[in-house]
Formats: structure tokens, sequence, C-alpha cells
């Protein structure tokens, strides 16, 4: 029976395994995780620790169990710490250090991502937290109890930094965000939907400090958090949340596969490495971006699932193809929703397009119905091959459907001429007959 061995269980491996497992009851899956959990949704962490859901019961959606019960063999708490890739063979060391080899035919490594570490004195403090695992949240949410903890720093306005933002002022902390760069969500969106989100966190207390570079952390004689240093400022700080991106977890891939320029492991529309037999799928691999049409690092859990659905079938013997990813985001934040797909219009300019934008805000329903919002459109397009380079869309609608039809354009090379004319229902209860679709791509010279 050929063997399927799977490191790394969490989102992109799951998805994998499942795949295997449901599809292919001939072949042996083996899975090696060094968490003690499967499947953690971190995108729930922040609705966790902002009280806004009870509990972490609803943010798993797999297990040991249920992937045993399913047919895998599944070494939890085992960390692979070698790979002899000649032989095939992969190497463990369980909780209580036992050694634990297994042979494979194929190899999906789905060992995720890292948050970034800054290398800045005080890191070690106590109450300076990453946010990334289960445990880290809890560990955060057991130490908000303590009431001394007032003031948190979150460093990074990206999208964690905005949405733990929120969720320490849920929990009535005074909240300070810091960022390099000029504004929160610089990733994701274009300078005046940047300014809604701002302005919004701004409303709701949050100290906004961006373009200020983090120098140090302070503590006190217990080895605690108590001062945030930057180059322009100092906070009072019981609590630091460290949240400055991700970087590929592509340790074991090192010496062996060819990596991508941030040492992710490239693969190509398979998700195959340049070892035929090894596979990388989710946060430690590469994906392809439609919009540019190169190789790009996005980590997201809906890349993890997409890409190990691909990798398993191919790992499988079963021809199946990436189609590529335009990064397609969301956030909401006190009822501000933002989401975005594809190239940002700065991005775009700084990448040598001929971009252009359209842009159009208008209530999402007739005036006449009640409960209605404005929503803000922006379409980023190349003005010489006309094709559709990205969009973001911001109200405090549920716009969230909106932004695929953009994703799908961007995929299928729609020009923004083609996206002018398309068919687009009208009912009252939902939209205008004169849609911001329509109506920002009729804009477009
Ligand atoms: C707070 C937060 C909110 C997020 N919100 C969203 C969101 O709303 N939408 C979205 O799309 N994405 C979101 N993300 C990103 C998303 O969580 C990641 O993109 C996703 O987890 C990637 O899945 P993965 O399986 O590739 O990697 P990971 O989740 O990093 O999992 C890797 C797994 O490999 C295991 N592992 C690593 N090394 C070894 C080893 N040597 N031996 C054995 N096991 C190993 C780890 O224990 C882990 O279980 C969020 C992330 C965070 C932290
Ligand atoms: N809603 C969602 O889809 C969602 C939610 C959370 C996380 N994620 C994904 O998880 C990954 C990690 O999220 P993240 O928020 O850590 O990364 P991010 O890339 O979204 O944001 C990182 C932020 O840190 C800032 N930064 C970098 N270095 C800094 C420094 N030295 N000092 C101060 N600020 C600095 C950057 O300017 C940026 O604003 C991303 O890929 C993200 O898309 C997605």
């Amino acid at each position: 029976m050929e063997k399927i061995l799977v490191i790394g269980a969490n989102h992109g491996g799951t998805a994998a395994i499942n795949t295997i497992l449901t599809n292919y009851p001939n072949k042996k899956v083996v899975v090696f995780d060094k968490n003690s959990n499967i499947s953690f949704l971190g995108c729930g962490m922040a609705l966790w620790i902002g009280k806004q859901i009870d509990s972490a019961e609803g943010l798993f959606y797999s297990s040991k169990e249920k992937l045993e019960n399913n047919g895998a063999k599944v070494y939890m708490e085992t960390e692979v710490f070698h790979i002899d890739y000649i032989n095939k063979l992969v190497y463990g060391r369980d909780k209580n250090g036992n050694e634990i080899i297994e042979d494979y035919d194929k190899l999906i490594l789905s060992t995720g991502s890292l948050p970034i570490e800054l290398n800045i004195p005080g890191k070690e403090l106590e109450n300076v937290q990453f946010v990334k695992l289960y445990q880290h949240a809890e560990d955060v949410i057991k130490k908000l109890e303590n009431k001394k903890i007032k003031n948190v720093v979150v460093v990074g306005a990206g999208y964690i930094g905005v949405e733990l933002a929120e969720a320490f002022k849920r929990c009535e902390k005074n909240v300070t965000l810091v960022d390099l760069a000029s504004s929160s969500l610089t990733g994701y969106y274009d300078e005046n939907f940047r300014d809604l989100m701002n302005e919004n966190l701004k409303n709701h207390g949050i100290n906004l400090r961006f373009s200020e570079k983090l120098l140090k952390l302070e503590g006190n004689e217990n080895n605690q958090v108590t001062k945030v240093i930057t180059d322009k400022n100092e906070y009072d700080a019981d609590m630091v949340i460290l949240a400055v991106g991700f970087i590929p977890n592509s340790k074991l891939a090192q010496d062996h596969l060819k990596l991508f320029k941030n040492n992710a492991i490239l693969v190509n529309s398979y998700q195959q490495t340049s070892d035929k037999d090894v596979y990388a799928i989710g946060d430690c691999g590469t994906i392809y971006d439609n919009a540019i049409e190169e190789v790009n690092y996005i980590a997201l859990a809906t890349n993890a699932v997409r890409t190990g659905i691909v990798a398993a079938h191919n790992a499988c013997g079963i021809e199946l193809e990436g189609i590529g990813v335009q990064g397609s985001n969301g956030i909401s934040i006190f009822g501000l929703n933002m989401v975005s797909t594809g190239l940002t219009y700065e991005r775009a300019l700084k990448l040598g397009f001929n971009a252009e934008y359209v842009e159009h805000t208008d209530l999402q329903k007739p005036g006449f119905i009640k409960n209605n919002n404005d929503v803000t459109l922006r379409i980023v397009y190349d003005k010489i091959s006309r094709r559709i380079l990205g969009a973001q869309i911001a109200s405090k609608e549920d716009i969230s459907m909106g932004i695929h039809v953009f994703s799908l354009a961007i995929q299928e090379k729609v020009t923004i001429d083609k996206f002018k004319l398309l068919d687009i229902f009208f009912l009252p209860h939902f939209n205008q007959p004169y849609n911001y679709f329509t109506m920002a791509a009729l804009g477009a010279k």
C-alpha cells in the first residue's frame, strides 16, 4: 500500500489528509504534528479574546480522533527534526523524547508559518506575546483576568494587529497600535480605504501611532514588561503583542528543496517541490498569484486549504492543477467591513503596471429602504491591457461576497470594459438598479 506522510496537521495538512482519506482508501496516511491540537481557526482568536464568542470550542473542526477514525495514523506532540529525502525517511521526536522513524512514498510538507521575531532588547520579558496558536490565545486570556493589565500595546497594524486592537478594546483596555508604516493595513488597501479603518479605530478609542520604529521593551524588577520605546515616543505597557507578519516555517526543507526569496518552499502549480515525491502546501510554500502573474507568498488559511486539496490528489496519482490565487481577504472591525482582492492601486504602480482606478460610493439599497449604508468600491485596472488587477470594498453593510466576483475577474483576466456590462440582478432588499459595480466600471476611461 502506498504511504503518504504529512508533516503538519493544521489547515493545509488537515485538508490534504481528509482529501486523501475520502478519495483514496487504498493509500496509507501517516501524520506528524508537534502541537497538541489540530485545525485551530486563528481567525477566531480575536473574537475569543474580545469575548464576542464564549469559548474556543467552535474554533476547531478536526482532531486526532477524527483523523484516526477515518483511517490515518497520527503522531501528535511529535516534532519532525530531520528528513532523509534520499532514503525517504522522516525522523520525529515525541514529548517523552522517543524517536519515531517513518518511511514514505510521497511526502506532504505542511509546516506552516511562524510569527516574525523582532530582534529587540526586552523581547523575552513576561507579557510580551505572540498570537498564532490556540495556546497563545489561552495565555493572553488568562493574563487579561489580572486587573493590573490595563495598557496593551499592539505592535504591527496588519490584519492580526487591527483585529486584536479591537479585541483588547472590547476588554476595556487602553490600546495603543504601533506600526512602522504610515497607516494600518498598508498591505491590503489604498490610502482612502485605510483612512476609513484608521478613523474607525480612532473613534473607538484606540491610540494610533504610525511611522514609529520599535526600539526596545523595558521591564520591572519582576521581569514584566512596562514600557514600549519607539524612535519617537514611549508608551506604558502591561502587555505587548508582537504581530509584524509571518515567515514560512521551511527549516526541514533547507539544504534539499528549492526555496523562494523569503525561504518559502518553491512549488509548481501541482504543489510539487523541486523533489518530485515531495509536496508543500499552505504557509510553508509559495503560491501562484494571478494578479502579478508570478509566484508569490500569501499566508492565508484559504490558500492552505486549497493547496492541501491540490497536493493530496497529485500525491495520490490523480493530476490536478491549481489555478492560482488573488490573495482575497477581508476584515470586520467595530462593524466596518472591508474586503480586497488582487493589487491595490499603490502596489500596482510600484510593480510597474500602467495602473488606474475607478471608484464609486453609493447606498447599498435604494434610499426608501431602512437600515441602509454607503458602500465604497474601488476597481484597479491596467490602462493598456485593460485587465482588472484588484478591487477593494468598504461598508457597514455585509458586502463580503461582492469581492469574489473581482477575484474571478482577475483569475480569468476580465477587462474593465467587459465588466461594465456584467449582468447584475436588482432587488431593493439587496441592491440598486444602478449597481455600484456597474457605475464604478462605467467610469473607466
Ligand atoms: C490570529 C490569526 C488570525 C488569522 N485570521 C485569518 C483569517 O481570517 N483568514 C485567513 O485566511 N487566514 C487567517 N490567518 C492565517 C492562517 O491562520 C494561516 O494562513 C494558516 O494557519 C496556515 O495554515 P497551515 O496549515 O499552512 O500552517 P499552520 O497553521 O502554521 O500549521 C502548521 C502546522 O505544522 C505543525 N508543524 C510545524 N513544524 C512541524 C514539525 N517540524 N513537526 C511536526 N509538526 C510541525 C504545527 O504544529 C502546525 O500544526 C490568521 C492567522 C492568525 C495567527
Ligand atoms: N482577516 C484575515 O484574513 C487575517 C487575519 C489575521 C491574519 N491574517 C494573515 O496572517 C498573516 C500574518 O498577519 P500579520 O497581521 O502578522 O501580518 P500583516 O502582514 O498583515 O501585518 C504586519 C504589519 O506589521 C508591520 N510591521 C512590520 N515590521 C514592523 C516593525 N518592525 N515594527 C512595527 N510594525 C511592523 C507591517 O507594516 C504590517 O502593517 C498575514 O498573511 C495575514 O494576511 C489574515
